[in-house]
């Protein structure tokens, strides 16, 4: 039985450019209205889903930095497994690296990170990958759609949805995750059902228990339809 929506933020609950859809908005809080426990994961900064929350109206509940970061409600702990400095030390090698080529690597928000490095995606993923291997760096490079994030190895969504299940609570089985992008592929293989919106490239489609026909804000609008009768059904 589910009790928990687990949802990615960019691509997921936005458009294509990242505007946010405002039924998918509506959507959550129609579930946080139920009492339905609302989380949202993404890899983006805690104080950016601290924004997002406080407007949406969840309790504060957030995996943020792709797992890096993860907090109970707004009072909670801020647990930080995610180590930062690998990521930091593999990412003076890429810039290095790419330096070389003259291609400038432009940080996101690193000011107000914890545990993972983000930057621009003005360079081929695959290409990060390959300095990463032939380099022999210790991190997992993930590419969401709207950024490439350097990550420990050991932290993803789904070993931060599975320890704040525990915190919560909650058996992995009873959530219901929603994603858009590789950075979902382990939350979305930890829920109980794993969702992929339309608009998921091929791996984080295939690692889903199923795919709404609509993409983007959309698939999670025709998602939450769905799957409403269940959450409810406790
Ligand atoms: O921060 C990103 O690059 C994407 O964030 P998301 O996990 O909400 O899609
Ligand atoms: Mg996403």
């Amino acid at each position: 039985m589910l009790k928990a929506l687990v949802s990615d933020v960019d691509g997921t609950i936005t458009d294509r450019r990242r505007r946010i859809n405002t039924d998918a908005i509506e959507a959550l809080r129609t579930l946080v209205d139920a009492g339905i426990e609302v989380v949202l994961a993404s890899g983006n900064t805690v104080c950016f889903m601290d924004g997002l929350c406080k407007m949406v109206g969840t309790d504060g509940t957030i995996i943020s930095e792709n797992g890096g970061v993860y907090r109970r409600g707004f009072g909670g702990t801020l647990h930080i497994p995610g180590d930062q400095k690998v990521c930091l030390e593999a990412f003076e090698v890429l810039r290095d690296h790419f330096a070389g080529e003259g291609v400038r690597l432009e940080l996101f928000s690193a000011q107000y990170r914890f545990a993972d490095v983000a930057f621009a995606r003005n360079i081929d993923p695959d290409d990060v990958r390959t300095v990463v291997r032939d380099h022999h760096l210790p991190v997992r490079v993930l590419d969401t759609g709207f950024a490439i994030h350097l990550q420990d190895p050991g932290v993803s969504k789904g070993t931060a949805m599975r320890d704040l299940a525990r915190e919560m609570g909650l058996l992995p089985d009873e959530i219901l995750a929603i994603g858009d992008s590789e950075n979902d592929i382990e939350m979305l293989k930890a829920a109980g059902v794993g969702v992929a919106v339309a608009n998921a490239p091929e791996p984080t489609r295939s690692a889903a228990d199923w795919v709404p026909r609509e993409s983007y804000g959309d698939g999670f609008i025709e998602t939450v339809k769905k799957y409403y009768p269940d959450l409810f059904s406790r």
